[in-house]
């Protein structure tokens, strides 16, 4: 065990040293790692203030000329001593805490062997009404203080200083903090447990630096060393797992933070977060403005909450967001991440609210745009319950995990690219909030919006078209909740300076014939081939989302944009657009096709075909491998609308394997996801 610290706290009368030493009393006494030095002072006992040892003036020359002071001074008419014995306290690892002289630091240093002086500082203007206010000298004695010189403390002396400017208790608060600041100091111990996103330090119950127990709870601590810190919850861990003196680090956030084992790391606890108050009325249910969500999401993204007070904050902003809250949120979140700054005037994007099987319009979009020559730097995600992402079935025919910087260059070369988003306008905060707000399904439509549009601006986007599809199975119901959002996009949008247009699209049925990355981009190329077998649905929809950004170009105008989009796929531009955006992306030497294992699925009674069910549909493609599998998926024979007899196709499953295919095709016994008639009908093999 090192030796204790020696706290010299020093500073001119009135500074508040008695004050600020007091209130560290009560609050580090219990923990035993400190002593407070009792000083011997010639002033009489019941003089008020500290509680020191009173000494007659014969008294303290006997004990001074005994050697029984570490050291001692004259000052204001007085004797002052600390006692040798201090130096017991040091060596048995305990840090002393003294009010002193700063004509003594250079001789105390000599002494001790590990030194911090303590400069408690306050406006010279407030030290004589404090001492006025003290009421312990005289208005002469006061003068004299007032007036005290004393040399600047010397060279190579370790000291902090203390600023009791503020009220007595933001004094204490400081000059504890000071002090946890130069004691907490533990050796870093790498634990071989694994605590994923969350950083989780230990403890042993009998740390010996810190009082252990003190900090379990839902507060943070920061642990800091060699200008490297790290954000924690802390854990404790039995005795013998722990030295007394160390802080383990779970293997995360050990690799997270960068030292080495047995480097020196100082413990403070996490101040409280400023915006509390904010959070709080969140939860309550008021409205916040973008300075309150601008702390608040600040000191989410900086860990000074516990999860638990963020899910409630995120509950409650998932369910009450006002039309200037969701703006709000949206500047606050796209300043988490990072900005792309496009040398255009115009950077064009769309994006859809997803959910709706097939319906692969980016992959047709993105290439008439581009063809026609306008930035769209569109990136996309991949399936999380669907069938295939818009990433997914690009990652068919070239790499989709691009850099920053590779988007630049394939947007240079191609004037689009289509991209997984993964990483690129991903922020910190994102993590944070998904890892909350997926497992508890928050995802409202008015917190989707600052979502999505926080993401937009992110990505430097200037006009943004939006696909709301709404249905029974969509993730947006009926027509008129569709209408609002896209009410509250094109508003929001309005607010960040974009132009947004938001578009309720039919969501009640699969768009296209595949179902799957491979067979949905078949689709995608025969649309742009102009092949007979081109879904309508699939290139109708398309047309419609690329005329309207084409619109948006002056050079074009909503006049001629139809007959421009029509133009662009017609004459083989997009397709060639596309070539080029594979080849700038990184094309695959073969493209990804569909599965060569099939089964057809027949119809098993007559009737017209009333319903498709696409969540069904996209959960028979998954069993059957979609998205990983790229090749695996639903190829739609039949349509809505179409009568079928027994022994007609409804369907072929493509499977890369055996036992995907039987997986697949044992679910499609429970249920095609086909309706005829209004009634299911079960289907023959
Ligand atoms: N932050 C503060 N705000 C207002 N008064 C204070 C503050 N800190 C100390 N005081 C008061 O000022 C006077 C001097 O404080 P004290 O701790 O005795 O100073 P010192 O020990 O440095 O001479 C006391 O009456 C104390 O209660
Ligand atoms: O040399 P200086 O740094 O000016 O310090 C002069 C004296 O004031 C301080 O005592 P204390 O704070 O008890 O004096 P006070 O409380 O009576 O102001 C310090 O312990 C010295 O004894």
């Amino acid at each position: 065990m090192g030796s204790g610290i020696f706290f010299f706290v020093v500073g001119p009368s009135g500074s508040g040293k008695d004050t600020l030493i007091e209130g560290a009393k009560a609050a580090l006494g219990p923990t035993g790692r400190y002593v407070f030095a009792r000083r011997s002072i010639t002033r009489p006992a019941d003089a008020g203030g500290e509680a020191h040892e009173a000494l007659s003036v014969d008294q303290f020359a006997a004990v001074r000329d005994a050697g029984g002071f570490l050291v001692h001074w004259q000052a204001h008419g007085l004797s002052y001593g600390l006692r040798a014995s201090l130096l017991d306290d040091m060596k048995a690892g305990r840090h002393v805490i003294a009010n002193g002289s700063r004509a003594m630091v250079a001789d105390l240093a000599t002494r001790v062997p590990h030194l911090v002086v303590v400069e408690v500082t306050a406006p010279e203007a407030v030290l004589a009404e404090r001492l006025a206010g003290r009421g312990r000298e005289g208005a002469e004695n006061i003068a004299a203080r007032l007036e005290r010189k004393v040399p600047p403390l010397p060279a190579g002396v370790s000291s902090i200083s203390v600023a009791n400017d503020s009220t007595p208790r933001a004094g204490i608060e400081r000059f504890v903090a000071a002090l946890e600041a130069q004691t907490a100091r533990l050796r870093l111990v790498r634990m071989p447990i694994e605590t994923g996103r969350r950083n989780v330090a230990f403890l042993a119950r009998g740390c010996t630096v810190v009082a252990a127990p003190d900090y379990l709870g839902p507060g943070r601590v920061d642990l800091a060393g060699e200008g490297k810190s790290i954000r924690a919850e802390i854990a404790l861990v039995a005795d013998s797992l722990l030295p007394a003196d160390a802080v383990g680090l779970s293997q995360e956030s050990f690799d997270a933070l960068g030292l080495p084992e047995g480097a020196e790391l100082v413990l403070t606890r996490t101040p409280v977060p400023e915006s509390r108050a904010a959070l709080r009325r969140k939860i309550r249910g008021e409205a916040l403005d973008e300075p309150a969500y601008r702390q608040v999401v600040g000191d989410i993204v900086e860990g000074r909450y516990p999860d638990s007070e963020v899910a409630g904050f995120l509950v409650a902003a998932d369910r009450g967001l006002s039309d200037d809250e969701v703006l709000a949120l949206t500047k606050v979140r796209a300043s988490f991440a990072n900005r792309i700054v496009w040398d255009e005037p115009m950077v064009v994007d769309k994006h859809s609210m997803g959910g709706i099987p097939g319906s692969r319009i980016t992959m047709i979009v993105v290439p008439i745009i581009a063809a026609h020559g306008l930035a769209i730097p569109k990136t996309s995600s991949r399936a999380i319950t669907s069938a295939a992402g818009t990433a997914d079935a690009m990652e068919t025919l070239a790499r989709v995990d691009l850099d920053a910087a590779e988007v630049r260059r394939t947007v240079e070369k191609a004037r689009g690219c289509i991209a997984w988003n993964g990483r690129l306008s991903h922020s910190a905060l994102d993590d944070v909030m998904n890892a909350i707000t997926r497992p508890l399904g928050l995802d409202s439509n008015r917190w989707s919006v600052a979502s999505i549009l926080s993401k937009k601006l992110a990505a430097g986007s200037t006009h943004v078209v939006i696909d709301l599809p709404f249905g029974a199975r969509a993730r947006v119901k009926g027509e008129a909740e569709a209408r609002e959002m896209a009410r509250l996009f094109e508003q929001v949008g309005a607010g960040l300076g974009m132009t947004v247009e938001a578009i309720p699209t039919d969501g009640s049925l699969p768009i296209g014939r595949g179902i799957g990355p491979a067979l949905e981009v078949r689709d995608v190329l025969w649309v742009l081939e102009g092949h007979p077998e081109a879904p309508p649905d699939l290139r109708e929809k398309a047309l419609f989302f690329a005329s309207r950004i084409l619109a948006w170009d002056p050079a074009v105008g909503p006049a001629n944009a139809r007959a421009r989009a029509e133009q662009l796929l017609a004459s083989g531009a997009a397709r060639a657009a596309l070539e080029r955006i594979a080849e700038a992306q990184g094309r695959w030497g073969e493209p990804v096709r569909p599965a060569r294992l099939t089964r057809t699925i027949l119809a098993g009674g007559t009737g017209r075909v009333t319903d498709i069910d696409g969540f069904a549909i996209a959960g028979i493609a998954r069993l059957a491998g979609a998205p990983l599998d790229k090749g695996a998926g639903i190829d739609l024979k039949a349509q809505s609308g179409d009568l079928v007899r027994p022994g007609d196709p409804l369907f072929v499953i493509h499977a890369s394997s055996a036992a995907d295919l039987d997986a697949a095709v044992q679910h499609v016994a429970a249920f095609t996801g086909f309706t005829l008639d209004g009634e299911e009908r079960i289907v023959a093999r």
